[in-house]
């Protein structure tokens, strides 16, 4: 028989990492994937030996077209049965569109959108064959409208918002919950690899939890869409009623990159 597993993409810190944990606690087996192989081992060791539970890691590096298949194939040979998927992975660039480096431009879309796309189509048919199961996308409330100096960033997530609707109607009937978390600033590496200064920003900057919590409940609620926050959702409430170019405008001065 197949051994049940949580899947996370962006595992070896921030935001996948809070949800190693989390679900480790929670008993889950796990596979953890991201490209820092030794976070990821000491991360596993760790878990393994204060949850009881098996963990696996695999490397892997998602701006890889083949990443997604070669993840799929590592799960049919180690005899696991993704039943949890949680698309974490991900990263920013902060700064004008025209100044965004052709590469950067690239591995953004490559692992924010495509690789969760992939990941999503392989391991959502396996779950509807077994007749269920759960997928978390990580997307943003910078996915709710367009924000100017996180341009592509911005795009690309809501790009996870409007797939994630779709495959959550999509899939309802075959048991399969398709959940969109989209958090506002949380506190990680994120925004030192973006270019991102926390410091300019304008509003409250989360502890990694609270995106966890919202996404636990979201799933067992199963909802389409969580905030983590109160402030994210009245953002979010806010944001249907304002112009666009209010909201691109406004989304910008809040993040801090408004002229750069
Ligand atoms: N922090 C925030 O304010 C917010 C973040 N988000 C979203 O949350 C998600 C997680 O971000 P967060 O935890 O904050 O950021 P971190 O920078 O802390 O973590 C990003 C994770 O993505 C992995 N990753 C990045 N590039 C690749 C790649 N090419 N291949 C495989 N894995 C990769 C990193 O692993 P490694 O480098 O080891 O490969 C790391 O585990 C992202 O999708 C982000 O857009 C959404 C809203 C707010
Ligand atoms: C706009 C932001 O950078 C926010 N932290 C996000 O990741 O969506």
């Amino acid at each position: 028989m197949s051994m049940r597993c949580t899947l996370i993409t962006g595992a070896s810190m921030g935001i996948g990492e809070a949800f190693a944990r989390e679900f480790a606690r929670r008993g889950n087996n796990l596979i953890l994937v991201a490209r820092s192989a030794e976070l990821l081992h000491t991360l596993a060791a760790e878990l393994r030996e204060k949850r009881h539970v098996e963990v696996l890691v695999c490397v892997s590096d998602l701006t890889r077209p083949t990443a997604p298949e070669e993840i799929h194939q590592f799960c049919r040979r180690e005899g696991v049965r993704v039943d949890l998927l949680i698309n974490a992975a991900g990263l920013s660039y902060a700064g004008g569109y025209s100044g965004i480096p052709p590469e950067k431009l690239e591995e953004l879309m490559a692992v924010n959108m495509l690789a969760l796309a992939r990941l999503t189509r392989l391991f959502s048919v396996d779950m509807v064959a077994a007749g269920g199961g759960g997928i978390i996308n990580i997307a943003s409330l910078a996915g709710l409208q367009g924000i100017a100096g996180l341009g592509l960033y911005s795009a690309t997530k809501s790009f996870v918002i409007t797939l994630t609707e779709a495959l959550h109607v999509e899939l309802k009937a075959s048991g399969v919950k398709v959940l969109a978390v989209c958090p506002g600033f949380i506190e990680t590496g994120f925004f030192a690899v973006a270019g991102h200064d926390p410091a300019s920003i304008l509003l409250p900057i989360s502890d990694a939890s609270v995106v966890v919590k919202a996404a636990v409940r979201g799933l067992m609620k199963n909802k389409m869409r969580v905030y983590p926050t109160l402030i994210d959702t009245l953002l979010a409430f806010a944001e249907r009623f304002a112009p666009r170019e209010v909201s691109a405008r406004l989304a910008a001065f809040l993040s801090g990159v408004w002229g750069k």
